[in-house]
């Protein structure tokens, strides 16, 4: 399909969607109050956690990282949509997965894709990908009613004729059982182990190919993006991208350099029965290893620490994290709703970084082996100071092992 720029693709007018009495979507709360507004992407209902997300820009990979399985997103920018969606700025590695994300909850109605990258209306897409939206909500008042109660349970529900059955949806928000406690990981890890290769975008170039790579990493898929894989092949490294319950004697037969703990979605403590065990033994090897978000929370609870349900969460572009090793504050991208319990970090194990937001663990390391973690998205923090580093800081610690072992052999 070819859209023009300013076309209103498919879906109400603004003007329309703004003054229509006539609601075509609806958010039901647990509690029982409904919010009403208008219909865009798929039809039908999905129920799920409400959260909000902060950030100014990247649509499209926040609804695509599948880290938001289970969750309604509520954006507190207003104009969502309005660059289009294009074929290159998804995250979801596992295209097989169902759309990790519920549900999206706007304020502006969305208005024709202006961008040069576009290739599909926003509306389209969101059908295309199963998700449910709706506009015209004042998503404000959402947040604030979030940041002060906390994220609720919801059904978010879409009929064009705009018949709901609303004691039905009622019923299923308040019988939800909530994420607490909810392993999510199966829904959008791979079913297969496969080679990841593509490095990151570059300008007039597009992403390109890992040719020849120097070292190999084996990344456990929680359900990964695919930034963080292209971060990863763009320092030179082939990466084997394997299912969440590849036991620990499989990954080590593939002879990695280093293994990366993906993020994903659910709550770490049910992801962790099948995962510590595993992330435990490579630990044991010597291995260098390396989390994000939900592989940070993991590696917490191989190390011993525990993991809690945050209140809000964080979920957004503009995250202030002080890293202690350096001194130095990054503007961090964020998405998650639990924590590493600082205080039940074991002697052994150091805090490296601290939310300045709410002083929440954001980062750790096992103080006598090569092992550390972070809670947010290195690959796609914004800011004056860059994340990136992180990824750098792997690979060395690698080199410096593999540099060490062929000194002993030599
Ligand atoms: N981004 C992530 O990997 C999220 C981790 C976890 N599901 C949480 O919500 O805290």
């Amino acid at each position: 399909m070819t859209v023009q720029a300013h076309d209103q693709g498919p879906g109400p007018s603004p003007a329309d969607a703004w003054n229509d009495p006539v609601p075509t979507a609806v958010v039901v709360l647990a509690d029982g109050s409904v919010l009403y507004g208008q219909g865009i992407g798929a039809t039908g209902h999905a129920v799920g956690e409400i959260c909000f997300n902060t950030a100014m820009t990247g649509y499209q990979e926040i609804l695509t990282d599948p880290s938001y399985a289970g969750q309604i997103i509520t954006f507190t920018f207003p104009h969502v949509g309005n660059v289009g969606t294009n074929e290159e700025d998804i995250e979801t590695a596992n295209l097989a997965a169902a759309s990790g994300v519920r549900g999206c909850i706007l304020r502006a109605p969305v208005t024709g894709p202006s961008n040069w990258r576009a290739t599909h209306h926003f509306n389209e897409w969101l059908k295309r990908r199963g998700i449910i939206g709706l506009t015209g909500i004042d998503t404000r008042a959402l947040t604030a009613m979030i940041r002060d109660r906390g994220m609720p349970n919801a059904v978010i529900a879409h009929a064009p004729d705009g018949v709901f059955d609303l004691p039905a949806l009622k019923a299923e928000a308040a019988a939800w059982p909530g994420l607490e406690g909810m392993d999510l990981v199966p829904d959008v890890t791979t079913a297969q182990s496969y080679v990841w290769d593509e490095t990151p975008w570059e300008w007039g170039e597009g992403y390109g190919r890992l040719a020849n790579p120097s070292l190999h990493i084996v990344a456990i898929d929680y359900g990964v993006k695919r930034n963080i894989l292209r971060k990863f092949a763009g320092l030179g490294c082939k990466v084997t991208v394997v299912p969440a319950t590849t036991e620990a004697d499989r990954i080590l037969e593939m002879a990695p350099d280093g293994v990366f703990l993906s993020n994903g979605p659910g709550d770490p403590a049910a992801t962790g029965e099948y995962a510590v065990p595993v992330i435990r033994r490579l630990i044991d090897t010597g291995l260098p290893v390396f989390g994000i978000c939900l592989g940070h929370q993991m590696l917490g609870l191989a190390l011993g620490a525990t993991t809690k349900k945050m209140h809000q969460g964080h979920h957004g572009a503009n995250h202030p994290v002080k890293d202690h090793t350096t001194g130095k504050v990054e503007i961090t991208s964020m998405n998650h709703g639990f924590a590493v319990d600082r205080e039940s970090l074991p002697d052994n194990v150091e805090e490296t970084h601290v939310s300045l937001f709410d002083g929440s663990n954001c980062g750790l390391r096992l103080k006598d082996r090569p092992v550390f973690s972070v809670q947010y998205h290195p690959e796609a923090s914004p800011g004056p100071m860059d994340s990136h580093y992180l990824f750098t800081r792997f690979v060395d610690l690698i080199r410096e092992r593999k540099g060490a072992t062929a000194k002993v052999g030599s």
